[in-house]
This record gives structure tokens, C-alpha cells and sequence, in this order.
């Protein structure tokens, strides 16, 4: 929701502001560009202006820029905004424009605050509240309503961010996802099997600042018809988080293993097989320049994730293997993948539970592990890694 005339986006930062002031202007820079890049992908115009702490978007298209905003990592909050002269005057004109665009009845607030040197301006912030509030009290009398202020909790709330050359005037301020900008950090493997839980993982690193590289493993006749569809649907979902970064999908062909692992092995192959996905992972990290893997496991969710079998998984594995779902409930990480938009790709019927024993071992031990598992599992782990497709993927 925008006030008439908004032609410009404030986008505000959060963790990147406490950073030195070197750092911080690398990241702030970082973050333009990304946003450049979102705005590239959905075909938005825009200009990115840098300012300390603050991106300004000039734009014509104020909703979709402030929607492309709230899907750039690193950004706190969006607010589509009209700009109008640091005046009392102009400040109450265009809340009262506002007003009369949007207020949909019930109580109201104006929320005001100045930046700026103190003499910037001859009144202070609750002088814009009070006389700012006059003017939307007159607006919605005069659309035959009842005005009552609510500063609490008001149902119709107007900002105004006064600065020394212009003011703001806007009517909300959109969540983004936080977190710091895309390509900050180095970047990590992430096992995408496509189901609920390690897209979001996944996104989780992305918002950390890591670029993925997607690795899925293919479980050949074990996986299900629609399983590798499944999975490069999730990496396309979080390809359009990252428009600054290749997502190609690589994709690992393991049918032989796993059929053989199903019918070698007994209780313990579950943890074979992902100890065989670590290993094909850390080839692959090793190839791309990736400075750890993310899986999408959390403690005690199935018998393979019970803490003593990810003891015995993780001894395969020299990176560090990243669980940023470790500690969340299934519920959790279910919300979380609507609220992304990976949910609908990773409930496609896939059919892949099939390698999973009867009664598989919840309390492994990794000397058992070791004696039972075929002695050349890593070695075919390295060499499906190297023999790998790569599945390009659009952002
Ligand atoms: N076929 C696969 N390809 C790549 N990674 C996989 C695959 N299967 C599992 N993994 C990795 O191992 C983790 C634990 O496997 P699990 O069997 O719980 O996966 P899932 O339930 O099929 O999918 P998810 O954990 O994504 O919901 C996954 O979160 C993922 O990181």
C-alpha cells in the first residue's frame, strides 16, 4: 500500500549497518547490486541510489519494487514512499492524501521521526505527529468517518521520515527476510532432495550471505519417477532469491549404489547412503571452491537424524555440515517453506521411502558403520561426483 505519487522505495539494512564503516560500505554495496539484479529479473525499472544506511529505488513501479526488495537478502523492511518538501505543510498535504487513498476506517497514528542534523529543521518530530495527525483528523472527517488516534496499536497508520532535504510519507514497511546479502560469505554445497526440509535450509545459508551450489543425488529406480523433478523445482524456487548467482543443479547418479547398498546392507544402510551423500558433496565442494555442505536434518526427525547417527554420518565428512533446521520442529520448517515458496515444489508425490529398512538403526555405532559398509563406498561416492550432470537452472 503506497501513498499517491510514491516514486521512491526506502530500503533498510539491519546487521550490515553494525559492521566497521569499511565493511559496512563493502556490504551496502553489495546489497545495490543485488537489488539492481532482482530488479533486472522481474523486469522492474528502478534506480538504485546509495545512501549511508539506507537504498533509495526511484521508480514508477513502487509495488513491485518494494515486493522485489522484500525478497533481496539482507533487506529489514521496504516502504513505497512519496517525497515531498521538509515542511509542515507539505508533510500534512500528503497524509491527508494518503488518507483519503486508503483509510478504510478504524483508528488511526502518525508515526514521524527526523534524521539529520538537530537545526535541519524548525520543529521537531512530535511537532510532525501532532500537526501531521491534525491533517489526517480533517481527512477522514471529510470522508464522513469518525476519526479516533490509537497510538498503540492503530489500525491505519502513516509514517513520515523527515530528513534535511526532503520527507518521506509512506504507509507501511514491508518485511524482507534479513539476514545479510547474497555473496558475502564463500559458498557452501547444499544436498537438495527436493523434499520440505533442505530447500530451506538451504534459503537459511543463502540469507546468511552464502551462495549454494545445489547438489542432488539421484537414487536411480529408489527415487520415484517425479523425485529429481521434484528437487530441480525447489532449486528453481530459490534460483529467484539469487539472481546475482549461477544455481545450476548438479546432479549426482547414484541408482547403482543405492541398489546395492539395498541389498547388501541391512539396518545401517540409511546411514551409508548419507554418508555416501557427504562424500559426493565434498567432491563437489572441492570442485566449485565450497567451503562447507547444508543438509536439511534436525534432530531426532527421522532415525537417520537421531544425534548419534549424525555422530556416525558426520565422521565421513572434513568441511563442516551445516543443519540450520538442527533445533526446529517439523512445524517450524513446514511454515517457513510456505512462507519461501518451496513447500508446493517439495509435496509432489515423489514415491521415495523405499531404501529405508524396516527397522532401521537409530543408535549407531560408527566401528559397526564401518565394518558394514562396502570399503570402496567414498571412492564411488568421488567418482559419481566426478562423472556428475549439470542441470542449468534459470534465476
Ligand atoms: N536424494 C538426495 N539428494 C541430495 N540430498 C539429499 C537427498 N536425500 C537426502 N538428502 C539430504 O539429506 C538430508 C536428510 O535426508 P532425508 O531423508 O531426511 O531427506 P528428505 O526427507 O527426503 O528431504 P528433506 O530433508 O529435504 O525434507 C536432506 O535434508 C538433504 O539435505
Amino acid at each position: 500500500m503506497h501513498p499517491p505519487d510514491a516514486d521512491v522505495v526506502l530500503v533498510r539494512h539491519g546487521e550490515v549497518g553494525v559492521k566497521s564503516e569499511q565493511v559496512r560500505r563493502k556490504m551496502e554495496t553489495r546489497l545495490a547490486e543485488n537489488l539492481r539484479a532482482m530488479l533486472d529479473a522481474r523486469g522492474l525499472d528502478g534506480t538504485v541510489e546509495q545512501r549511508r544506511n539506507r537504498l533509495f529505488v526511484h521508480t514508477d513501479d513502487p509495488e513491485g519494487v518494494t515486493d522485489a526488495a522484500a525478497d533481496t537478502f539482507g533487506v529489514v523492511s521496504a516502504s513505497p514512499a512519496a517525497v515531498v518538501d521538509p515542511t509542515l505543510d507539505a508533510i500534512g498535504d500528503a497524509l491527508s492524501a494518503a488518507t483519503e487513498a486508503h483509510y478504510d476506517g478504524g483508528s488511526f497514528a502518525v508515526d514521524a521521526r527526523r534524521a539529520g542534523p538537530a537545526d535541519a529543521h524548525p520543529f521537531a518530530s512530535t511537532d510532525i505527529e501532532s500537526e501531521g495527525g491534525s491533517a489526517v483528523w480533517g481527512a477522514i472527517e471529510s470522508l464522513g468517518r469518525e476519526p479516533t488516534v490509537d497510538l498503540e496499536d492503530p489500525e491505519f497508520r502513516l509514517f513520515v521520515e523527515c530528513r534535511a532535504e526532503e520527507a518521506y510519507v509512506f504507509l507501511e514497511k514491508r518485511a524482507g527476510p534479513a539476514g545479510m546479502p547474497l555473496g558475502t560469505q564463500r559458498p557452501v554445497v547444499a544436498l537438495l532432495s527436493g523434499g520440505i526440509d533442505s530447500p530451506v535450509a538451504a534459503w537459511k545459508l543463502m540469507r546468511r550471505g552464502c551462495p549454494v551450489v545445489p547438489v542432488y543425488v539421484d537414487l536411480g529406480d529408489y527415487g520415484g519417477p517425479d523425485h529429481r523433478a521434484r528437487a530441480l523445482a525447489t532449486v528453481e524456487t530459490l534460483a529467484a532469491y539469487a539472481p546475482t548467482e549461477p544455481m545450476d543443479a548438479h546432479v549426482v547418479d547414484a541408482g547403482p549404489v543405492v541398489a546395492a547398498l539395498a541389498e547388501e546392507m541391512g539396518d545401517l544402510r540409511m546411514l551409508s547412503l548419507r554418508r555416501f551423500m557427504l562424500a559426493a558433496a565434498e567432491a563437489v565442494a572441492e570442485d566449485e571452491g565450497c567451503v562447507g555442505v547444508v543438509t536439511g536434518e534436525a534432530v531426532g526427525q527421522k532415525s537417520s537424524q537421531t544425534a548419534a547417527n549424525l555422530a556416525v554420518t558426520d565422521a565421513v565428512a572434513t568441511l563442516p555440515v551445516h543443519r540450520p533446521n538442527l533445533a526446529l520442529d517439523k512445524t517450524e520448517i513446514t511454515e517457513l517453506a510456505r512462507d519461501i515458496g518451496t513447500f508446493e515444489d517439495s509435496t509432489i508425490d515423489a514415491g521415495c521411502n523405499r531404501v529405508a529398512p524396516e527397522l532401521p538403526e537409530t543408535d549407531a555405532s560408527l566401528s559397526a558403520l564401518r565394518a558394514a559398509e562396502p570399503e570402496d563406498l567414498f571412492e564411488r561416492a568421488r567418482d559419481r561426483a566426478s562423472e556428475r550432470e549439470v542441470v542449468a537452472i534459470e534465476s
